[in-house]
């Protein structure tokens, strides 16, 4: 009889629980253990034939090491099968080397993860070059959902100035606004960005009139540093938006930076549950379930076939 069951690495506990919920599967905990010299020591909990390994990989360094011994001891005791949730995908950026002597990290990032588990399921990676999530992972199944839906789905539970433009801070997030606007019935538009360096960007609009005195949406996959963010809402306010408010995917700024959303003119700011943060508002484990059912299947199916 085939066995499956989802395992997390710690700081994913409560959405890897709500999705195992989902899912109908236990839930194991994955213990890292620090010592003195910043070494880890990883246990994992019984494994299973297949095995869902959930791990949001924001602060990635250390959870990156925690995730391939976790493999390790996984397929060292029996699991045939490892499926990667990853719902915050890391290194996806440095998707070139934009100077000399660079490293590729996505490159690096996916050769490694390609050679330790057999799927990688994640939700809104920074593909803006790399088109197909395939090509990061060779060899292996990868897909890349979009938080879209679930965003909208919020979205639409609330009473919705039907004024509000939702506006995207760059041109890579374009097919991302487009997909919230029209599913809200709502008009978007996206900014220009000009990034000068980690911390300094700058924004433009090619209509600046659009958004006097009317409510903005901001719409973003990732917020850092929240040097985009502020700048956006600086820019619309400027350009005399009502309010301005902001949903993202993934929320890897430190919380005490709400405080200088707030004063930037973010009214609020809300995030799917990615990376666990104080903003998250957005639940994934819907669209995460809908994608792992086929593990179901194929575990039944391997039940039954003789
Ligand atoms: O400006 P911070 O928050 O540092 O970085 C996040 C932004 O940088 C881009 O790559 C992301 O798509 C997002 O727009």
């Amino acid at each position: 009889m085939s066995t499956i069951a989802l395992q997390t690495l710690p700081g994913g506990s409560d959405a890897a629980k709500r999705l195992a919920v989902r899912l109908g599967l236990s839930c194991g905990e994955i213990a890292v253990h620090r010592f003195p010299d910043s070494e880890l020591r990883v246990a994992v909990a019984p494994a299973t034939d297949t095995t869902i390994l959930y791990a949001p990989l924001d602060q990635p360094n250390d959870k990156l090491i925690a995730l391939l011994f976790a493999a390790e001891a996984l397929r060292r005791n029996g699991a045939k099968r490892l499926v990667l949730v990853a719902p915050y995908l890391c290194y996806m950026r440095q998707d070139a080397a934009f100077h000399a002597g660079e490293a590729i990290s996505q490159r690096a990032m996916g050769a490694l993860l390609a050679t330790t588990v057999d799927r990688v399921v994640t939700v809104d990676a920074h593909l803006h070059r790399t088109t197909d999530i395939r090509l990061v992972f060779p060899g292996i199944e990868a897909e890349n959902l979009s938080a879209m839906p679930a965003i909208a789905n919020a979205l639409a539970t609330e009473s919705i100035d039907p004024a509000t433009i939702v506006i995207g801070p760059d041109m890579e997030s374009e097919p991302w606004v487009n997909d919230i606007a029209s599913r809200l019935r709502l008009q978007h538009t996206v900014a220009r960005k000009t990034r000068h360096g980690d911390r300094s960007v700058a924004i433009s609009f090619a209509d600046p009139g659009l958004l006097a005195g009317r409510p903005a949406l901001l719409v973003d996959d990732i917020v850092s540093s929240g040097t985009t963010l502020m700048a956006a809402a600086k820019a619309l306010i400027a350009m005399g938006a009502a309010a301005v408010d902001a949903v993202v995917t993934h929320a890897l700024f430190p919380p005490a930076m709400i405080v200088a959303f707030t004063g930037a003119g973010i009214r609020s700011i809300r995030s799917t549950d990615s990376v666990p943060h104080p903003t998250n508002a957005i639940a994934l484990d819907d669209i995460l379930a809908a994608a792992l059912r086929s593990e179901l299947t194929t575990t039944y199916l391997s039940e039954t076939t003789p």
